[in-house]
Parts: structure tokens; C-alpha cells; sequence
């Protein structure tokens, strides 16, 4: 692979295509903001997302999305996911015929409560094949410092799967391949609403018992609802499962956990927003990944109370006496 685009200059595109250039790549992003071109195209820097991280110098930026996929065998996109149809109805028809689109989103849509790949399948009209999902237990800052970590490349076409496996490939990074589309993306997505949750009983001094009890029955019921939409239970077990979930529950460095303690220490939403730099997507996937239990009569209590504490206003204590008195029932 010679040529790769990276949509989205955030920290995870960032890290992203460091690793793309890293295992060999020629990698073009595209940035929002001119600022952030002219750093990374000048200066090999992106000092909002990742700061002092000095870049490859096979990175290079534009602000043109056409500029950026030209040529481009992958174009791995890391916008907000809930901004990801408009931008890729003005983008799509600029990409390679058979380039394969990556998502790096771990969102639902809301009001659709579509997945990033079905989203990207339908406003792109790619077939389904040429998307691949990357999930994992990637928090941005780690990855940047080369630290060690593992995830997961899932796609419906082996050869593609295979070729983003290769291309980030790295001492640092191992990545493993799946089928299971459905389920590393439900993963990726509801992980983020559990952090919250799990961020709100830290602020609020709750212990281990409490936390190991929201990470298991967070697993129950992000395998529960994935099950329910064709995933495979093992994946659950896997790193776009229990790994991702795991790590961005307790790591300081997660953006949802964080918000989640500004919840927990008694911020509204609009505050704890005004705190947060970065993209919390656990705080509308809420929404979405209620919805979409529901529409498939499966139970997600946590998430339902994270949901009502963020968007109905509920005090995060509130929200714990509701999830302990709920009927007692087998495991
Ligand atoms: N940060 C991580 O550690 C990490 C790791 C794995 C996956 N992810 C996922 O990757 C996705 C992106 O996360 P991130 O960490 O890069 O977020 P971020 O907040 O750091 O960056 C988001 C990027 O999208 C751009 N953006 C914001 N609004 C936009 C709009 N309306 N149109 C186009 N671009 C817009 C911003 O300018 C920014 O460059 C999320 O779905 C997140 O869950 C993040
Ligand atoms: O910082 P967060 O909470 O968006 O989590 C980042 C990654 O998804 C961890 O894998």
C-alpha cells in the first residue's frame, strides 16, 4: 500500500495516520481547520490533538477532501459520528473507485440508530465489502507514544480486512482480524456510554465492587443487544469488547470516562460540555443505543440510566438507587 487518507485531524486520526505512515504509507489528511493543515503539512505537528507528538514526514495536510483521497487505496475517516452522513454526502464522490473506507467512529446515529458502517455504506453507496472497521482498545495518546497495544480489523471482505491489517502493522501495534462487523461496532459504541456511567461512580468515590459490577453487567448488556442485532457473543469477550471497555473505563485519558465524572461530581450537561475539548460520543450514542434496544426488546438499564442523567437531568445517585432496585433475577 503507497497511498492512504485520514479524514479528521482529532487525536485518533492523528495517532491513525501516524501509524498508516509509520508502516509505510503516504498519508494525506484532511483537517477542518487551517491552522491545523498548515501545522501538519509545515511544521509535522498537531498540537490541539496531540501535543509535542512530532509527526512522520510522509504525513503531509489539506483542507481539500478531493486533494486528500486522490490516489488514496484507504481513506480511514474519524470525524464525530454524528456528523458523519452530512460530511460524506459532500465528500463521497470524490473518493477512489475501489478504495476501502475505514471507520474509525465508535458512535450510533441518532434518530436512524444506524451503524458508522451503515452509515458510510449508505450516504457514500459503497458496497458493504469495502467498508472496514477498526475497534479496539485504542485510546489516542497511547498509541501516539508507541506503547503497546492490540486491536481489531473486522470487515465482510477478507482481502481488504487484510490489507488494513498490513497497513498498520507495527512493533507497537498488532492487529487481528474479524468478521464480526456488527459486534465490534456495538462494542466500540456502547463501551463509551458505560464509561460514562463508570465515571460518575468514581466521582462519586463508589468502589471496586461497584466498578467491577458496571464493567460485567455493562459487557451483559452491550452482548445482550449485540446478539440481538447478529453479532457474534465472542466477540464481546474480545478486545473491541471487554479490552476496549476495560481501558476506557479506567484510564484517566478516556474522553467519556471524564465526562462521565464531571456528571458524577454534579455538573450539568451543558457544563460538563463546555469542559470537554473533545468528542464524547457515548453522550448521543446514549440516545441511540436506547432506541435501538428498544426496538429490538432487549434491556440496557445502564444505559437507559445514563441516558436519563445526561438528557433528562437525573442525579447520577438517583440513577444508582434505580439500577440496584431493579427486579432481582437470575445472571
Ligand atoms: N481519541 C481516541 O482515543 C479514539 C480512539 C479510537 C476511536 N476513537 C473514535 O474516533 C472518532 C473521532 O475521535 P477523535 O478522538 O479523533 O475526536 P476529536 O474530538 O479529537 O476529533 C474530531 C475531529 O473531527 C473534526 N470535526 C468536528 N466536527 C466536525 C464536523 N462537523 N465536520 C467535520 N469534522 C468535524 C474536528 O475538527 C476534529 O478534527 C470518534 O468516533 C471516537 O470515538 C477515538
Ligand atoms: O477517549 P474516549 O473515551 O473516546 O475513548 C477512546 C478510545 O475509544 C479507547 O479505545
Amino acid at each position: 500500500m503507497s497511498r492512504a487518507a485520514v479524514i479528521g485531524a482529532g487525536a485518533w486520526g492523528t495517532a491513525f495516520a501516524k501509524m498508516l505512515a509509520e508502516a509505510g504509507a503516504d498519508v494525506t489528511m484532511w483537517a477542518r481547520r487551517e491552522s491545523v493543515v498548515a501545522s501538519i503539512r509545515d511544521h509535522h505537528l498537531n498540537e490541539s490533538a496531540l501535543p509535542g507528538l512530532k509527526l512522520p514526514e510522509r504525513i503531509t495536510a489539506t483542507g481539500d477532501v478531493a486533494e486528500a483521497v486522490a490516489g488514496a487505496e484507504i481513506v480511514a475517516i474519524a470525524v464525530p459520528s454524528q456528523t458523519l452522513r452530512g460530511n460524506l454526502a459532500e465528500w463521497a464522490p470524490a473518493f477512489e473507485a475501489d478504495s476501502t473506507i475505514v471507520s474509525l467512529m465508535k458512535g450510533i446515529e441518532l434518530g436512524t440508530t444506524k451503524r458508522m458502517s451503515q452509515v458510510i455504506v449508505e450516504t457514500a453507496r459503497v458496497e458493504p465489502a469495502r467498508v472496514v472497521v477498526v475497534s479496539g482498545p485504542n485510546l489516542a495518546p497511547e498509541i501516539a507514544a508507541e506503547q503497546p497495544a492490540a486491536t481489531v480489523v473486522a470487515g465482510t471482505d477478507h482481502d481488504r480486512c487484510r490489507a488494513v491489517q498490513h497497513a498498520i502493522a507495527l512493533p507497537y501495534m498488532r492487529p487481528y482480524t474479524s468478521e464480526d462487523v456488527v459486534g465490534c461496532e456495538l462494542g466500540g459504541a456502547v463501551k463509551n456510554v458505560i464509561a460514562l456511567a463508570y465515571g460518575m461512580a468514581a466521582a462519586m468515590k463508589l468502589g471496586d465492587n461497584t466498578k467491577a459490577s458496571l464493567i460485567t453487567r455493562g459487557l451483559a448488556e452491550t452482548a445482550r443487544l449485540g446478539v440481538a442485532l447478529g453479532a457474534d457473543p465472542l466477540t464481546f469477550a474480545g478486545l473491541a469488547g471487554l479490552g476496549d471497555l476495560v481501558a476506557t473505563c479506567s484510564s484517566p485519558l478516556s474522553r467519556n470516562r471524564t465526562f462521565g465524572e464531571q456528571l458524577g461530581l454534579g455538573k450539568t450537561l451543558e457544563q460538563a460540555q463546555t469542559a470537554a475539548r473533545q468528542t464524547a460520543e457515548g453522550v448521543k450514542s446514549c440516545l441511540a443505543i436506547r432506541d435501538l434496544a428498544r426496538a429490538h426488546a432487549v434491556e440496557v438499564p445502564i444505559t437507559e440510566q445514563v441516558e436519563r442523567v445526561c438528557h433528562e437531568g437525573v442525579d447520577p445517585r438517583v440513577a444508582v438507587k434505580l439500577l440496584m432496585g431493579r427486579e432481582i433475577k437470575p445472571e
